[in-house]
């Protein structure tokens, strides 16, 4: 067999696996290039043309975390981002591994390797390599992020659809009330995009990630001086959306005293900032979501019954993923063209039984849950057969190793914020924290 025309740099502190990973590629590439140190990665790089790096995960001996490698990647990515990085690791670095796949690692291969599996990986990274350099292919490989799979099947779903399309010519405020993860704020985009504000700003504001002591100064803005640290006028996101839509998310977590100020802004179009008496006249649409029970909360004395009435104009009730399975395979199709694409595997597809798999579990994280599942699935396929990996298989998939506090905090957090669907006040109050602190740690570990 012809040596492709290629360099390949293998970049690991064992020098045994220099040696084999090396003599196994010399039969396919024209040059392998070994080095022991990560740090001399950069110069390297800037001295020579490599189409491929083969990168190890873990080089300081008692550090197995696998952090290393995700910052030689980083390193790797800011100097070239088009090179192709594969990963090599340990079994139980495999979430990490689907991490680095996210940030941009194009294969992670599992120690001790299968040879053909490794020169798989490597050709096909090659291959990207090449096309890369010669047609500068990658502005060219962009996903269709704000394209959406609208169509649908299910009767609930396309009486929502129809409403939808009668409220967009409008200047209703829309309640959309469902689960998370329902698609709640594809469809406020697509209300503004069928409007004729679509050229104007879409602003979304998420109640449900703002820390509560931000929620008047980022929506409303504040006058210079209006507290300590009000450096100078700042206009809020409300303001922000002039002439445009302002997408309020999760409006159940909004305190009382800032209910009767939105209240007054959506009666009167008229917006004072923070510490200024005087009043904006304000064009903005509004659109409004929730997970909650709004008529209970307003039962309650949590939510004011006069705003309720007044957002409510037409309350659009989404449906679960599991009271619209019909739509399963068009989503699952939809989400398996995207990651097809940007994971270079082309030629997987989905068969009967994996179809048959998908619309027998229930979904509890909806449409949100489905995206993920088939991500994930995709990235730990081979090239040619999907391997589906339904979310009750994940948590036996993702062998911890090294468990330290950090990561149990970080895994308690993930649990409760599933087990409450994302309400951060429930899960906070199951895990006995604050909601504060709960944000803290959330922004801390980047959930
Ligand atoms: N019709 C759709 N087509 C493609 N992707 C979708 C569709 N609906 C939702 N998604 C995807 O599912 C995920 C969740 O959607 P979205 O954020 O709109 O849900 P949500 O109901 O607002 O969730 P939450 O209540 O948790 O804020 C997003 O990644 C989104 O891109």
């Amino acid at each position: 067999m012809r040596k492709k025309e290629s360099h390949i740099l293998i970049v690991d502190d064992d020098e045994d696996i220099l040696f084999s990973a090396r003599v196994w590629l010399k039969k396919f590439f024209t040059e392998v290039s070994c080095l022991s140190q990560p740090k001399n990665i950069i110069k390297f790089l800037s001295e020579h043309q490599i189409d491929t790096v083969l990168l190890d995960m873990n080089f300081r001996k008692g550090f197995e975390n696998g952090k290393d490698g995700l910052y030689w990647m980083q390193e790797i990515r800011t100097l070239e981002p088009q090179l192709p990085i594969i990963l090599m690791t340990a079994y139980g670095e495999v979430e990490l591994a689907v991490e680095a796949l996210k940030n941009g690692a194009s294969d992670f291969i599992l120690k001790p390797w299968n040879n053909e599996k490794l020169y798989a990986s490597v050709n096909l990274a090659v291959d990207i390599s090449r096309k890369n350099k010669k047609l500068n292919q990658w502005e060219n490989i962009s996903l269709k992020t704000n394209q959406y799979q609208l169509e649908t099947l299910s009767q609930s779903m396309k009486e929502v659809m129809s409403q939808i399309e009668r409220v967009s010519a409008t200047d209703a405020n829309v309640l959309l009330l469902g689960e998370n993860g329902t698609g709640k704020y594809v469809l406020a985009e697509h209300i503004h995009e069928l409007s004729e504000r679509k050229n104007q700003p879409f602003v979304h504001i998420d109640l449900g990630s703002l820390s509560e002591n931000l929620f008047e100064a980022e929506l409303f803005g504040y006058k210079k001086g209006a507290f300590t640290d009000a450096h100078q006028d700042y206009a809020g996101k409300i303001e922000n959306a002039e002439n445009g839509t302002v997408f309020l998310d999760e409006i159940g977590n909004l305190p009382l005293h800032l209910q009767t100020k939105l209240l007054s802004l959506i009666q009167n179009r008229k917006l004072s900032r923070l510490g200024e008496s005087k009043e904006r006249l304000l064009d903005v649409r509004f659109i409004f979501a929730t997970n909650e029970n709004l008529k209970k909360a307003v039962s309650e004395n949590r939510f004011r019954k006069d705003l309720y009435y007044r957002i409510n104009t037409v309350e659009l009730q989404i449906p679960s993923l599991r009271e619209r399975i019909e739509d399963i395979p068009n989503l699952a199709d939809y989400f398996l063209e995207k990651y097809k694409q940007k994971y270079h595997k082309p030629d997987l597809s989905l068969n009967e039984s994996i179809l048959h798999e998908l619309k027998k579990y229930s979904w509890p994280g909806n449409i949100r849950e489905l995206d993920h599942c088939i991500e994930r699935s995709v990235i730990l396929s081979n090239e040619k057969n999907l391997k589906l990996l339904m979310p009750q298989d994940e948590e036996s998939e993702s062998t911890i190793v090294n468990l330290n506090i950090e990561e149990m905090e970080e895994i308690l957090i993930k649990k409760a914020l599933k087990k409450h669907r994302g309400n951060i006040s429930l899960a906070a109050e199951d895990l006995g924290l604050s909601r504060a602190a709960l944000y803290r740690r959330m922004e801390k570990f980047e959930l």
